[in-house]
């Protein structure tokens, strides 16, 4: 099944009213700090058991249920206590196909005949049988409730992106196939607004999706009123019959990558045009880009002996990798996380060919990189709030650098596949929030205060909200690139990486390779700068994928 779109959509439409969930969970973390019908935060004393009001803790009949099997891995217990859910509020229905519970794809024989969670499947079906019925010999309704969460659930996001638990919902939302490159997005919301635009069919009828008799006679209105509500929005013009796609994983990653995020979570191989594209799409080539590197003839010590060119890029992805890996579960602290990630972005690789040694780098783009400058912003950070004051405001000022110059790759990804707008907006918002700070900083040494308005800028934030958006994020970079000119070599200082590239929004090398030219003037109003483009830019994104601008640029004033 899939969702095609009965009429013309264009973008930064929402595509449905607020969906209610069939059924959810919060992930155990979450448990005594949210309320487990609607997902929002409790209050610091939270009344037992844990709903926010009386009208969500009637969704639940479930609180007082036996103990977890622990044979239940890799299912999780919010996958249980969702088909639990499920299984206990819906009418349920097998009748439209073999393979479908309440319409919904089970992929049952695919899910079972994999040895690696298909015990797990069965000792979940058991416990959920002993839940709600006495009855145990057959369990398949309850395997196929476990299977359609499995196969249809979707993570739960607050707004700031923190993962709360899973939610399921009915068909308009769940026969929505994956793309890598989609035309929708979707996000959560706790109130309804009033929606009254529906612009999608299903591929069975001609018509829209008024007509629920003819999808299995499945209440449309059988959800969980309370739980967290799904928007889809379209973030391209999407033509009439065109197939509706969101993302189902993180589509910053090379093809290998996302097909075996696919298969191990959904089971499916994906044919979307950026996957089965020849020669790769671009945003490929620079995810998985390397740089041959002959002239520089700088190599690190430790990886001599590598012999051939795929090797030489594994053994380097896997070192940054590791080094983050190391730093995020505590084994190494910030400082040796930082000298291990920069000394293989900045001095690469030596491998031989023909007996020929040749050194390679990560392009800035490469997707490695790109998780190396998020952990190297955050250790950065931590570096500025654990350091003896001396270094305190130069932790900062790299740790901007480098969300800036996140931001700046994903600008590149972003015009050539705008979904990748979701994320470029989070770490233009966090460049603008990280260059907020460290003006702070440098307001504190001065002692002063500032106000900084780019008119430019300011005529993009009241025009005509039509303005294409391409043609806004052109006028914003190209402020950002001329403020860079003057900022980039104060903010890179004493980081021999990002010094060698010409600016966050120019990824060129520059020819002085290291001799740089300061600028002697006060940078505070540059900075401010910056971060009020950086947040306008996010506001702009925020804006095309969620439907509601976050007024960041308001906070930026200091
Ligand atoms: C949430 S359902 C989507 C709707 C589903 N096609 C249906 O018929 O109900 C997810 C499942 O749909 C299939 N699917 C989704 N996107 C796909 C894609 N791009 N290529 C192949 N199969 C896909 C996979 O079986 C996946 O596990």
């Amino acid at each position: 099944m899939e969702i095609r779109a009965a009429e013309d959509i264009e973008i930064r439409t929402d595509l449905f009213p607020p969906l209610s969930p069939l059924a959810s969970s919060l992930y155990d973390s979450f448990l005594s700090s949210h309320c487990s019908s609607c997902f929002s935060l409790l209050p610091p004393s939270p009344p037992q058991p844990l709903y926010c009001s009386a009208a969500c803790s009637l969704t639940d009949s479930f609180t007082n249920s036996p103990q977890f099997p622990p044979e239940i891995t890799p299912i999780l217990p919010s996958d249980i206590r969702t088909s639990l859910h499920l299984l206990n509020s819906t009418a349920v229905d097998t009748s439209s196909s073999p393979h479908r519970l309440n319409n919904l794809l089970t992929n049952h024989h695919l899910l079972m005949a994999d040895p690696s969670i298909s015990v797990a499947i069965h000792h979940a079906a058991n416990y959920i049988a002993t839940v709600i019925r006495s009855n145990q010999k057959n369990t398949e309704l309850e395997e196929a409730a476990i299977c359609v969460v499995l196969t249809n659930a979707v993570e739960v996001h607050d707004s700031n992106g923190l993962a709360l638990g899973i939610a399921l919902y009915d068909f308009r939302f769940s026969w929505i196939n994956h793309s890598c490159s989609p035309n929708s997005c979707y996000r959560f919301v706790n109130n309804t607004t009033p929606y009254h635009d529906v612009h999608v069919t299903n591929t069975q009828t001609s018509s829209n999706l008024e007509l629920q008799e003819q999808v299995g006679g499945t209440s449309l209105n059988s959800g969980n009123g309370n739980g967290p509500k799904v928007i889809v929005r379209s973030i391209k013009r999407i033509k009439s019959g065109e197939e509706i796609t969101v993302s189902y994983i993180d589509l910053l990653q090379p093809k290998g990558v996302r097909q075996s995020d696919l298969w191990s979570k959904y089971r499916f191989t994906c044919n979307c045009g950026r996957c089965v594209a020849s020669p790769p799409a671009y945003v490929d080539s620079i995810l998985e880009g390397v740089l041959a590197l002959e002239s520089e003839k700088t190599t690190v010590g430790h990886f001599h002996g590598t012999t051939n060119k795929e090797e030489a890029v594994g053994k380097m992805t896997d070192y940054i990798q590791e080094a983050i890996d190391d730093f995020l579960s505590d084994n190494i602290d910030p400082k040796t996380c930082c000298e291990m990630i920069e000394s293989v972005l900045h001095h690469g690789i030596q491998f031989k060919e023909d007996s020929q040694p040749h050194s390679l780098r990560l392009h800035a783009g490469h997707y490695v990189a790109l998780n190396a400058y998020i952990t190297l912003a955050t250790a950065y950070r931590v570096r500025s709030i654990d350091s003896e004051t001396g270094i305190v405001f130069d932790m900062s000022r790299i740790s901007a650098a480098y969300s800036l110059f996140l931001a700046g790759v994903s600008h590149l990804l972003f015009s050539a596949e705008p979904s990748f707008a979701i994320s470029a907006a989070k770490f233009w918002k966090n460049a603008g929030e990280l260059l907020l700070d460290l003006a702070r900083k440098l307001l504190m040494k001065s002692c002063g205060e500032s106000d900084v308005k780019c008119m430019k800028c300011l005529m993009l934030e009241t025009s005509n909200s039509h303005r294409d958006i391409k043609e806004k994020s052109r006028q914003i970079l190209s402020c950002v690139r001329d403020i860079s000119q003057v900022t980039w070599s104060f903010l890179t200082r004493g980081c021999p990486y990002l010094e060698k590239f010409r600016s966050p929004v120019d990824f060129s090398l520059t020819r002085t390779n290291g001799e740089r030219e300061e600028s002697s003037t006060d940078q505070t109003v540059n900075v401010l700068l910056l971060s009020s483009h950086c947040l306008l830019y996010a506001d702009l994104l925020t804006d095309l994928c969620y439907g509601q601008k976050s007024h960041l640029v308001s906070r930026f004033r200091v």
